[in-house]
């Protein structure tokens, strides 16, 4: 793999960007100085107007500390800055200013959605009208409903709406569209742009890798408590090698191929070659592809099925879910 590639470290904000969120070092134990570190030593920067996304394998630590910068808890070590202050200690100064989406929304179930919203509203110092913001979720229809006969996506989206009821700077949402169906999570990606494009900052958690892909200006992929791999998309898949795949022609061998520039071994988490379907591995993708085809053209070899593609965000985040502590040589910030 590409061992000199350096990673933007992700505790600098983009140049020219205001930071809004900063977080270094952080450290997050359950159950007093014996218990377990859930968060070990993670350092990050929200810009404004950027959306970061937090993703991991399950139990890697991304709730516990979005809950942290939310300023619900007080970390067990680092320090976090939103705004400049400290969102726990100074939870009065923050608050106003954030929109929070928690994994469970946590409303009345029997208050109605508008009857919900006018209550949420009405702990705001500045809220949108009600109205409004059950339009932006596509809940306006459902104004009159209960809370408890709402689907888990309908849910979701009130979770949503709650959560920018307040016209907040920065937006913490906690697996945003987790439940909802294809149509109400392109609809929520399109309302967050939205929101990014009026200059809220996003600091998420998902499990989508395509969610990440399609709205994270950076993110990093969490393991065990700690960032492995961090930057933008194109950063963090550039870490990883690029695939090759073919079907050898009966009478060939893999031993007759040529050796292919930047040749890698198959990463961890890897598809390996099967039967005669041959998956190679490299970082100079052209030039292997050209070496390849090289060797392949003048012999009239075919190369069944050839499918030559740089890494996937999937690729990256399995490679982290298969390292065994959490620590890798490359794209590691
Ligand atoms: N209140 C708690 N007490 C003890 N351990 C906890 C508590 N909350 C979380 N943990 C543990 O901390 C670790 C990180 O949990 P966390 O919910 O932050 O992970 P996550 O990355 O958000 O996971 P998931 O993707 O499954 O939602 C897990 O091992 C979890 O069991």
């Amino acid at each position: 793999m590409n061992q000199t590639m350096t990673v933007p470290d992700p505790a600098l904000a983009p140049p020219g960007r205001e930071t809004v969120v900063q977080v270094t070092d952080l450290r997050r134990r359950y159950g007093g100085s014996d218990g377990f570190e859930a968060v070990r030593g993670v350092s990050f920067s929200v810009g404004r107007g950027e959306l970061f996304a937090l993703l991991g394998t399950n139990g890697a630590g991304k709730t516990s500390t979005l809950e942290l910068v939310e300023g619900l808890a007080p970390p067990s070590g680092g320090t976090i800055r939103v705004f400049g202050r400290d969102p726990y200690r100074e939870r009065a100064a923050v608050r106003p200013r954030t929109g929070v989406m928690l994994q469970e929304g946590g409303f009345p179930a029997d208050l109605t959605v508008a009857e919900t919203a006018r209550m949420w509203a009405g702990t705001l110092p500045r809220a949108n009208p009600v109205d409004r913001a059950l339009e932006l979720v596509d809940l306006r229809h459902r104004a009159r409903t209960q809370v408890k006969q709402l689907s888990g996506g309908e849910r979701r989206r009130l979770d949503l709406a709650m959560a920018i009821l307040g016209q907040p700077e920065v937006l913490f949402l906690d697996e945003p569209t987790t439940g909802l169906d294809p149509e109400s999570r392109h609809n929520t990606w399109q309302l967050v742009r939205a929101l990014l494009v009026d200059g809220i900052t996003v600091l998420l958690t998902t499990h989508y890798l395509a969610e990440a892909a399609e709205l994270a200006d950076r993110l990093a992929i969490m393991h065990r408590g700690r960032i492995v791999t961090a930057g933008t998309v194109a950063d963090v898949v550039a870490a990883h090698p690029a695939r090759i795949s073919f079907e050898l022609p009966a009478g060939t061998s893999p031993a007759d191929l040529p050796t292919l520039p930047g040749a890698q071994p198959p990463p961890s988490g890897a598809a390996p070659s099967s039967g005669s379907r041959l998956t190679l591995y490299t970082d100079a993708l052209q030039p292997a592809l050209t070496a390849l085809l090289g060797w392949a053209n003048p012999r009239g070899v075919e190369l069944g099925g050839l499918d030559a593609r740089a890494a996937s965000l999937e690729e990256a985040f399995l490679a982290v879910a298969h390292s065994d502590d959490g620590s890798m040589t490359e794209g590691t910030p």
